[in-house]
């Protein structure tokens, strides 16, 4: 069972600037917890701070009854916390299939030869196959990432992300940049994902958010304004004000 997922008064600042202020939130196993909020608001430090890519000014993380504030990356990707992963320069150059291939076998503990032998390692190959064809992309499996459409690099970062099994998924704008039918897709992939994988993704739309998130977190100026079901969020004065604020900018 995965293990509840919490902050305490986590904070970061960037010399003068709070980008995030004593925030305190708890993600229950299992959630499909969307954390919303206008642009700047500390959306993407705190996912940030989660998965140790910056270190927190103050507060704390706990992983069940572990503290895990001061822990590196890799070792909470080892706890099954996941984010998707930028394509880099290695993935960029390699096959969905390959790339995802690695993944897998990095999970496996078969990086060390997965070069050599992975021709061999057929249930490597034939969960690969089945996390594409899932995410619908078992037609592109030997396409070079670097020369697929962006939507489509998305959904490969998806794929990299489901190959080391999480137990908590953080997605920053899982939906940016692929069509709309296809973000649909991807979010209704999401949404099929065992129950014991705890979701917590940033999200700008609203369309989405209220159609998949059963929790939603609103951040502004770095602080929660409110946090609740997608009912009661739709509901509240102070989010309607921030939404329709923004609406009359523009
Ligand atoms: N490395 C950094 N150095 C200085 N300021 C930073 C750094 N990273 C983020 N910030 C600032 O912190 C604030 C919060 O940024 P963050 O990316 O967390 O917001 P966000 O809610 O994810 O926004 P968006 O929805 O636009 O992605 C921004 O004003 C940003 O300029």
């Amino acid at each position: 069972m995965t293990d509840t997922l919490r902050t305490e008064a986590l904070s970061k600042r960037w010399g003068a600037f709070q980008a995030n202020t004593g925030l305190s939130l708890t993600f229950e196993p299992g959630a499909r917890h969307a954390l919303i909020g206008p642009n700047g608001a500390g959306k993407t430090t705190f996912i940030d701070l989660l998965t140790g890519a910056c270190a927190p000014t103050g507060g704390k993380v706990f992983l069940g009854a572990d503290d895990i504030t001061g822990l590196p990356q890799h070792e909470r990707v080892k706890r099954g916390m996941t984010r998707t992963f930028q394509i880099n320069t290695l993935f960029a150059g390699m096959t969905v299939l390959e790339s995802v291939v690695l993944a897998i076998c990095e999970r496996r503990g078969l990086h060390a030869t997965w070069w050599k032998t992975v021709e061999n390692h057929d249930e490597v190959v034939a969960e690969a196959l089945d996390l594409l064809a899932t995410l619908k992309l078992a037609n592109d499996a030997h396409a070079i990432t670097r020369s697929m459409a962006y939507g489509k690099q998305r959904l490969v970062e998806i794929a990299l992300a489901l190959a080391t099994k999480p137990k908590i998924l953080l997605l920053d704008e899982p939906s940016a940049g692929i069509p709309a039918a296809e973000s649909t897709a991807l979010f209704e992939v999401i949404a099929a994902l065992p129950r014991d994988v705890t979701v917590v993704f940033i999200e700008h739309d609203m369309g989405l958010v209220f159609r998949f998130a059963e929790r939603i977190t609103v951040l502004v100026g770095g602080k929660v304004l409110a946090e609740g079901t997608p009912a009661a969020i739709a509901a509240d004065p102070r989010v309607r004000e921030v939404y329709l604020g923004e609406a009359e900018h523009g």
